[in-house]
């Protein structure tokens, strides 16, 4: 393993009259506490986060700044302490994702494994001056170093759709790359949370199952398949199309990840809005379609990449946040799961420091016709996959 040069990256100096020594870290962030809520709301604003999510992690912060006060504290601790490692980092997902989590208040290291290519990738990053300290690795040698200690385990390694391809024509190759980076994370940071972008989701997400049980270290509440770029979808286009503030919308989507296993439940939609049934209809096939509508513009040179790295560091940030201890942390993600008869199922549920802390079955109930409908093609659609 070759370390790359760290930055680190300081807004203020962290020695200063009145700091508790005991909680500064490296790059500790200097706070006027009075100030803490506005500077939160700023970089709030620019983050992975909708709206709902954004307010309650400014109270909570705003909260803690409070008690800051109280404590005649000047300091707020600051919270890069976290280690994650993508694996697959040099495609055309793992660089902007990469980029992304480097840009994380929350990620103190940064491990980059690929099998080629990776040590440009991470010199190059290695200059933005944010807290997080990046290393590469390149090669199975290198495979175990680059999770030592890890926290959170991104997975986009793998081949990505070609035109006409489905998601499920990438089976016989990505299935054997994920089971072999699965069996390293097993081995060394069995505790760490798993997040498999590699398709087709529906399948890797149990075969990496089957990989835990078998080395005896299988949390189902700590393995996720990755469907938040379905979310980020179904928001964008609802917004489009309905005229709303993009920020504002939040759709859940359930099901899986392929075809109709894409159920966006549009009648859950925040802010409440009505849709037409041709409107129900033409947005539903729109998100489903969603990947083969880039994999056909991008013509052969591949599939998402950019909404899939901003998707990924939106779930990333989210389970930061969840491990760091924020109660209020919700994402729709596919996982194992009680709600159904299916063993794996995308729905929503909410993050806490140990992964899944509950499903969110009212998003289930009250479907319109046409979601209980189309709610036997996901069931279908995702069993036919096992
Ligand atoms: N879950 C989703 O919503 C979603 C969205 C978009 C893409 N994807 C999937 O993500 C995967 C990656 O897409 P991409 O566009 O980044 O592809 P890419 O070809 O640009 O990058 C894949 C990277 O994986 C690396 N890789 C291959 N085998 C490896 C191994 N054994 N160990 C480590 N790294 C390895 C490659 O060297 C490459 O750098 C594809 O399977 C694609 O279908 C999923
Ligand atoms: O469609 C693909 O092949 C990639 C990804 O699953 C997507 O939804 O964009």
């Amino acid at each position: 393993m070759a370390a790359t040069s760290a930055t680190i990256f300081s807004i203020c100096p962290t020695t200063s009259a009145g700091s508790k020594p005991s909680r500064q870290k490296a790059f500790g962030l200097k706070f006027n506490s009075r100030r803490a809520a506005e500077s939160v709301r700023c970089e709030l604003e620019a983050s992975f986060l909708g709206k709902e999510s954004s307010a309650a992690l400014r109270q909570s912060f705003a909260l803690k700044a409070q008690k800051e006060n109280k404590r005649s504290w000047n300091y707020i601790q600051p919270q890069a302490s976290y280690k994650v490692s993508i694996l697959g980092a040099a495609g055309g997902i793992g660089q902007p994702l990469a980029l992304l989590v480097k840009m994380s208040p929350l990620v103190s290291a940064l491990n980059l494994y690929d099998i080629a290519n990776v040590k440009g990738v991470a010199a190059d990053l290695s200059h933005c001056n944010t807290p997080s300290q990046v290393f590469d690795f390149t090669g199975a040698s290198e495979l175990a170093n680059s999770l030592k200690d890890v926290n959170v385990v991104v997975i986009p390694a793998g081949v990505p759709r070609k035109p006409g391809m489905t998601r499920d024509d990438l089976f016989n190759i990505n299935a054997s790359i994920v089971r072999t980076l699965v069996e390293a994370v097993a081995d060394n940071c069995p505790d760490a949370f798993i997040h498999i972008i590699s398709n087709p989701v529906n399948s890797t997400v149990p075969i990496a199952a089957e990989v835990l049980k078998k080395k005896g270290v299988y949390d189902p509440k700590k393995l996720f398949g990755i469907t938040t770029l379905d979310v980020v979808r179904a928001n964008t286009f609802v917004a489009q199309k309905k005229n709303l503030r993009l920020i504002d919308v939040d759709v859940p989507v359930i099901g899986g990840h392929a075809g109709i296993t894409i159920l966006p439940l549009l009648s859950k939609t925040k802010p409440s809005t009505a849709f037409t049934d041709e409107e129900v209809q033409e947005l539903t096939a729109r998100i489903q379609n969603g990947g083969t509508e880039v994999v056909e513009a991008k013509a052969g040179a591949g599939s998402a990449t950019l909404s899939m790295a901003y998707a990924a560091a939106r779930f990333l940030e989210s389970s930061l946040r969840a491990l760091d201890g924020d109660s209020d942390v919700y994402e729709c993600a596919y996982v194992q799961s009680d709600l159904t008869d299916l063993p794996f199922f995308a729905s929503r549920v909410k993050l806490g420091r140990n992964g899944v802390e509950a499903f969110i079955s009212s998003d289930l109930h009250g479907l319109t016709e046409y979601e209980q409908k189309s709610f036997g093609s996901p069931k279908a659609g995702v069993e036919s996959q096992y």
